[in-house]
């Protein structure tokens, strides 16, 4: 069964005419993760900010949206509102953007609680508590007490995966969110994503450059060129017998470069091969 069947979608600038995406198409199954690779302007940021339909003013998209069985192309933005968060929900690559700089993490998580499931603020603290010690963040109140640029980028992506944890959407969709990591911190990140997954069986899109991590974390791939779908398969598969030759040239530059590294360090190997 699928979570997400995204069904002829086209992305458009109203303003020039302009077609980002032509006619994509593409299932999630329940309980997988998708990674959506390929490279920079292909269309992977603005396939996940469609299904969320969260595109920038003058940005039209066509095409079904399903999640389950709602078709979220036809909900109102009231509706659509209500899915956000509860039903999908989306990671950025810079946690800086996710808050609002102005106030304490913790008062927008309040608010984001609050509003979805109306529970008192003494509840959620208790349960933010409890998702933040579960993927290793530290004083979990001093940290909802911080402003999001007093915490690093992989502390606010930990709080993002607690959130999600609290919220237990059908679909998280992570657009590059370990890419303004460290490589330690995107190592730590990674794992955390992985284990969201089995604490909450939800489905997920994993948008990533780096294959490295793609292989450790997603059942399937989907590799986009200028807007569009090139090739989708498993894992396994992109990675050994990819039939498209744009997949096969991703594939070769992310050896080459290991190799490259590995000459370079003597042997020394990056922590995702
Ligand atoms: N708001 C917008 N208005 C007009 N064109 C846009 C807008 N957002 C994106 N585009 C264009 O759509 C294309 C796809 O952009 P998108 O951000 O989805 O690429 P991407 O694959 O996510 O790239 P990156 O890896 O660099 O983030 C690009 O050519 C981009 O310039």
């Amino acid at each position: 069964m699928n979570t997400l069947t995204v069904s002829n979608l086209k992305v458009w600038d109203s303003r020039t005419g302009n077609v980002m995406i032509s006619n994509s198409s593409f299932e999630v199954k329940q309980g997988s993760c998708l990674a959506i690779v390929g490279e920079s302007g292909s269309g992977k940021s603005l396939t996940c900010r469609s299904i969320m339909r969260l595109n920038k003013a003058g940005v039209r998209q066509s095409g079904d949206i399903l999640l389950g069985e709602v078709n979220l192309s036809t909900l109102s933005a009231n509706e659509m509102r209500k899915k956000r968060g509860k039903k999908l929900c989306m990671i950025v690559q810079n946690g800086m953007r996710a808050f609002d700089p102005s106030c304490a993490v913790g008062v927008h998580l309040q608010e984001t609680l609050a509003w979805h499931f109306g529970w008192s603020r003494d509840e959620i603290t208790a349960r933010m508590r409890k998702a933040m010690e579960s993927v290793l963040l530290k004083e979990p109140a001093a940290i909802m007490n911080s402003y999001p640029h007093q915490l690093s980028g992989g502390m606010l992506q930990r709080v993002m995966i607690a959130l999600a944890l609290v919220l237990e959407p059908d679909i998280v969709i992570a657009d590059e969110p370990t890419t303004a990591l460290d490589t330690i911190s995107q190592f730590e990140v990674v794992e955390q994503f992985n284990q969201l997954r089995g604490k909450i069986s939800c489905s997920m899109i994993f948008v990533s450059h780096d294959l490295g991590i793609v292989k450790r974390i997603a059942d399937e791939v989907l590799v986009m060129k200028d807007g569009n779908v090139v090739e989708h398969g498993t894992t396994q598969d992109i990675f050994s017998a990819a039939r498209h030759a744009y997949t096969r040239y991703l594939v070769s530059s992310k050896r080459a470069l290991t190799e490259h590294f590995m000459k370079i360090m003597g042997g020394e190997r990056d922590v995702y091969h």
